[in-house]
């Protein structure tokens, strides 16, 4: 049996970001990820500061642990990280959910292409701007969204860019252009990790998505296109496991 790397199981809580946000759901976090985003909000999966608490655990384990934790108050499941992509056989996770009816969705930042990506029921890619400090691989990105379009997935499949600042409106613009049949989402960055009041955040932030919504409003290349909070970090701040 395979074994998987897995930092967190929570919920049931809802999606707070794109194209499921409030969807009712569980969370699978993966540990480890290929890039290290300046900015990334769940930099415990990959910095080390939590490798103590990563588990290796098999799907079934994985399903276990999902419904001791979840019980019958849920029918969906967020795989995150980290990059879940990085997992070859994760599809032996995702059939067993789909027996029992429950609906998969992922987040990963479109850096490493796997088969089972064709099996996820909201497939969210979220190619990283600028203010990241990291550099997409438009080969890859292209191999992934063809490989999609080629499987008839595009129906399940997301963009989301986070923005920081203008450089991340302009990167946003290029990938909308890019790739202009994919349901496309601009997602306001967190740039207050530290605060630990929830509403002070959550003011510092709805700051921040009136400023993107100004952007895009302006901007003539981002037309069809959904500007989003993180919810949960609305809610709950920067509180982990929600
Ligand atoms: C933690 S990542 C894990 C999945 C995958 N590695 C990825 O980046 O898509 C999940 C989502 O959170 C977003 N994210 C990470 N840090 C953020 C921050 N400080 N503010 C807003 N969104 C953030 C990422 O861009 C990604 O869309
Ligand atoms: N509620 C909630 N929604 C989320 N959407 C994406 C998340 C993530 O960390 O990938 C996340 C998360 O951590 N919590
Ligand atoms: S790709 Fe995702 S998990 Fe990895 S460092 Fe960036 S935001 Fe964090
Ligand atoms: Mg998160």
């Amino acid at each position: 049996m395979n074994k998987f790397p897995v930092l967190e199981i929570f919920g049931p809580t809802i999606q707070g970001e794109g194209m499921v946000v409030g969807r009712k759901t569980m969370f699978v976090r993966t540990a480890g990820c290929d890039y290290s985003c300046s900015w990334c909000d769940s930099a415990f999966t990959w910095d080390g500061s939590a490798k103590h608490d990563i588990e290796r655990l098999t799907s079934e384990e994985i399903v276990t642990r999902l419904i001791d934790t979840g019980g019958e108050q849920f029918d969906h499941v967020t795989i995150s990280g980290g990059n879940p992509a990085l997992l070859k056989n994760l599809h032996e996770l995702i059939v067993p959910l789909h027996e029992r009816g429950i609906e998969v969705a992922l987040e990963t930042q479109g850096s490493r292409w796997q088969e089972w990506f064709t099996q996820i029921d909201d497939l969210t890619i979220s190619p990283k701007p600028p203010s990241s400090g990291m550099k997409t691989d438009w080969n890859i990105l292209d191999d992934i969204l063809i490989r999609l379009e080629g499987a008839d997935r595009l129906q399940n499949t997301s963009i989301k860019v986070v923005i920081f600042n203008k450089e991340d409106l302009s990167y946003a613009e290029k990938v909308h252009e890019r790739y202009p049949n994919v349901p496309f989402f601009l997602q306001v960055g967190n740039d207050d990790l530290e605060e630990n009041e929830a509403g002070t955040l959550a003011s510092h932030l709805l700051d921040q998505y009136e400023w993107l919504i100004d952007q895009v409003v302006a901007s003539s290349k981002l037309n069809k296109v959904r500007v989003l909070p993180q919810v949960h970090a609305l809610v709950w701040g920067n509180k982990r496991g929600v």
